[in-house]
């Protein structure tokens, strides 16, 4: 990431809205913001496959469901942060990634500027790439400060968005059972 730039940008924001960018509680502020960026933009330089190419084999093909898994990202209209929880399912076709694997895969996509929808879609590609399994199931549910602290200014207004692709495509029951077991 290129910091340098990041900290122009941040000064030139704080003098367009008419701050000082020398006065004390600011003068460390782009260096600030540039350290940050690092860390709430990291998902830009990383590769879900690192994550996922490393599997177990199983006997039993049943339906994998990780819930509730926290997230925070940020819109990319505004940039302003969307948070909430990912629901991920997959049905493996012989082989299992660690539990941790698919919560860092959430991460590498939050952590990017992101629309709710396309974020929703990546994990479920790099699920489908990766793992090579019967299906995949991601419902993410989040709420938008962009809607909250500005515009149209609806707090408690959550998004849900879903992916489904192979099995869970063709089989509404599957569908319900993940739902069920999210709920
Ligand atoms: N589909 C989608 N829209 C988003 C997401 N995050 C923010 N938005 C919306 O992006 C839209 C941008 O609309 P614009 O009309 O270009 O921008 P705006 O004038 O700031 O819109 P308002 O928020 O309505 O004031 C808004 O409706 C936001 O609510 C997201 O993850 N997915
Ligand atoms: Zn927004």
């Amino acid at each position: 990431m290129d910091q340098k730039k990041i900290e122009e940008g941040v000064r030139l924001i704080l003098e367009g809205i008419g701050e000082d960018p020398e006065r004390e509680g600011l003068l460390e502020t782009p260096q600030r913001v540039a350290r940050m960026c690092e860390e709430i933009y990291g998902g830009m330089t990383q590769d879900a496959r690192e994550h996922l190419e490393k599997q177990f084999h199983v006997e039993n093909n049943n339906m994998v469901v990780e819930k509730d898994i926290p997230f925070y990202s940020t819109c990319e209209h505004h940039l302003l942060p969307f948070y909430g929880k990912a629901h991920v399912a997959y049905i493996p076709n012989g082989t299992v990634a660690g539990l941790s694997k698919l919560a860092r895969t959430v991460e590498v996509f939050a952590r990017r500027p992101q629309l709710q929808e396309q974020m929703t879609a990546q994990i479920a590609d790099a699920m489908e790439r990766y793992l090579h399994p019967k299906g995949v199931m991601v419902l993410i549910e989040a709420e938008h400060m962009c809607m909250t602290m500005r515009g149209v200014q609806k707090p408690g207004t959550k998004t849900v968005t879903t992916m489904v692709r192979g099995a869970f495509e063709r089989d509404y029951s599957l569908q319900q059972t993940f739902l069920q077991m999210v709920k």
